[in-house]
């Protein structure tokens, strides 16, 4: 089944933690309308850019768009960004269920607000592997009141100015930044009648029922971690993918990462219950983000009559490891080819170029160019791009755990290329920062993959003392995966999707600083570029010289 839709992307007036703000919106609506299909189904988005000054790109995160390299929406890397007053048809089949989302791919237009869900349920005739009676989508976002625009300037400072700990968190666009529906706050109270656009959407349940909560987190910046007072959750998918059913009091969740898990109305019916959303991994003073599980038929206005759940400690890092440790594949997953070909050993680390703070791996800061790359390999143009490969590895002298001896780096193009269907590992690194003595998290988010998480560790990877430890077992399937402070993360995938595809932070503002790289492969066995997805810079000159229909 073919599913239509025509988005308009602009900016409006939204109040999305009740202080009145510019957000980016679709179709009139932030966060942007919820695509629902069914595995097998092609999404057909006519997408028009309503922006009067600026380029707009999607991408369709935990898609992993086979044949359809084109449509990922990466600006600088799979398309041109579309220009104002243009619109550009993305058309991908969604294959495989799963809770996924999408959101803007282009300067920090995920920051503006530019996010919506992403559902693809199972295909006619097959069933997933647990059972449910009902449904909430949870998009969780971080909000700042400084404008992206104001935000990306900061960062592009000399002096670097950080943009520092958001103001609200968001649960489907909704938050408080100067009131809280919890009484336990210092905050005043909220007073809702229900209709304001900062209201919390309050989930209705039936007692002893189960519900699926599909939760996915579009934060710029924040690690979350949600809990639902007296109840237990299964978690029994991430990214994606189905993973061995385990039951827990509450859930970390990193930008770019989503989760199903169960909950059954099993309470007291005759009260309510809070979900909290609080940040973990950075020392912020952010308010949790609230919403209420309103058991019939006790009326929603009733508050809980006990404080939300409490946050756990935002380092207690070693909570987090074993949160994320706790996840395997559910039996019957591929599991991942026993060996690799190639390694490649990625080092993050924060840096200055010409005294601009910014993030390098293996001591590249990703710079993108004016021509996607999909069209400058794909037809091989010159000069496109810097086809330098960043290093394979790092030097085994470099200490991870201090600041960095020499902290200036140089910026690239980051391309890494790989034969088709090589197995690839990377092991993430991750070091101390610029300055000071500390170590921050790093959600990595590979584009057009998923990829098995074969382990963490702490320190430096140690290829003799850690590559035994590692899980080729039955690890789990992600598109997205953390490495803690002074850590390291093993992940492997199959490099068996001809395209060009990013691998990045996923906190927005460290993507801006150039925190990531370019995985290309099979290139020349994509079969088809729209030529509306390369008309700008190389690939648009070379398509005004030459017959249009000939390029194919
Ligand atoms: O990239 C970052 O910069 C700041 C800090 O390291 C320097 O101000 C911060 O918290 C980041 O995540």
């Amino acid at each position: 089944k073919v599913r239509h839709y025509k988005w308009e992307v602009e900016y409006m007036y939204g109040s999305p933690d009740c202080i009145e703000n510019v957000v980016m919106g679709i179709n009139g609506q932030f966060p942007g309308p919820t695509i629902r299909a069914q595995a097998g189904d092609t999404i057909d988005v006519a997408l028009t850019n309503k922006l009067s000054t600026e380029g707009v790109v999607i991408h369709w995160h935990g898609i992993r768009q086979k044949e359809t390299p084109w449509a990922d929406g990466t600006a600088s890397i799979s398309q041109c960004a579309i220009n104002p007053g243009e619109t550009f048809r993305y058309r991908f089949k969604v294959d495989k269920p799963g809770t996924y989302f999408y959101h803007g791919h282009y300067g920090m237009q995920r920051s503006a607000g530019l996010y919506g869900s992403l559902i693809v349920e199972v295909e006619d005739g097959k069933r997933e592997p647990f059972h449910y009676d009902g449904e909430f989508d949870l998009l969780l976002s971080d909000w700042w009141h400084q404008s992206s625009h104001h935000q990306e300037v900061s960062l592009s400072s000399k002096p670097f100015r950080w943009i520092g700990e958001p103001q609200s968190l968001l649960i489907n666009g909704r938050g408080q930044f100067n009131c809280s529906l919890s009484s336990s706050s210092t905050l005043p109270k909220c007073r809702f009648r229900g209709n304001e656009p900062c209201a919390p959407q309050i989930l209705h349940v039936l007692p002893n029922k189960t519900y699926r909560l599909r939760i996915a987190s579009s934060t710029a910046l924040a690690s979350l971690n949600l809990a639902i007072q007296n109840h237990t959750m299964l978690v029994v998918e991430a990214d994606g993918n189905y993973v061995k059913p385990f039951a827990v009091q509450d859930i970390d969740i990193y930008s770019g990462e989503s989760y199903s898990v169960l909950v059954t109305t099993d309470q007291d019916p005759s009260r309510n219950y809070w979900i909290a959303i609080g940040i973990r991994g950075r020392n912020a003073t952010t308010p949790q983000a609230l919403t209420i599980l309103n058991y019939h038929p006790t009326s929603a206005s009733h508050l809980p009559p006990s404080p939300p759940p409490v946050t756990p400690l935002w380092n207690d890092f070693q909570r987090s490891q074993s949160f994320a440790q706790k996840l395997y594949a559910l039996m019957g997953t591929p599991a991942p080819p026993a060996t690799f070909h190639r390694r490649l050993v990625l080092l993050n680390t924060q840096n200055l170029i010409n005294g601009f703070t910014k993030w390098a791996i293996n001591n590249v800061s990703l710079t993108l160019p004016s021509t996607p790359y999909l069209g400058s390999i794909k037809y091989k143009l010159q000069n496109a791009f810097d086809p330098k490969s960043p290093p394979e590895s790092f030097t085994a002298e470099y200490d991870v755990m201090k600041p960095p001896v020499n902290p200036n780096s140089v910026t690239g193009s980051g391309v890494y290329m790989f034969e088709m269907n090589q197995v690839v590992d990377v092991i993430l690194q991750n070091a101390n920062v610029l300055k000071g003595r500390s170590s921050e998290i790093h959600p990595w988010h590979l584009h057009g993959h998923d990829f098995w998480v074969l382990g963490y560790g702490e320190g430096k990877f140690d290829a003799k003392r850690d590559e035994k430890k590692l899980n080729t077992k039955n690890p789990v399937m992600k598109n997205t995966a953390v490495i803690f402070p002074y850590g390291w993360t093993a992940l492997r995938f199959v490099a068996d999707n001809p395209g060009v595809w990013a691998f990045h932070c996923h906190i927005e503002p460290h993507l801006h600083m150039g925190m990531g790289v370019i995985f290309a492969e099979g290139v020349d066995q994509v079969k088809y570029i729209p030529s509306e997805a390369i008309t700008c810079g190389l690939t648009g000159k070379m398509l005004a010289t030459t017959n249009t229909t000939t390029v194919h």
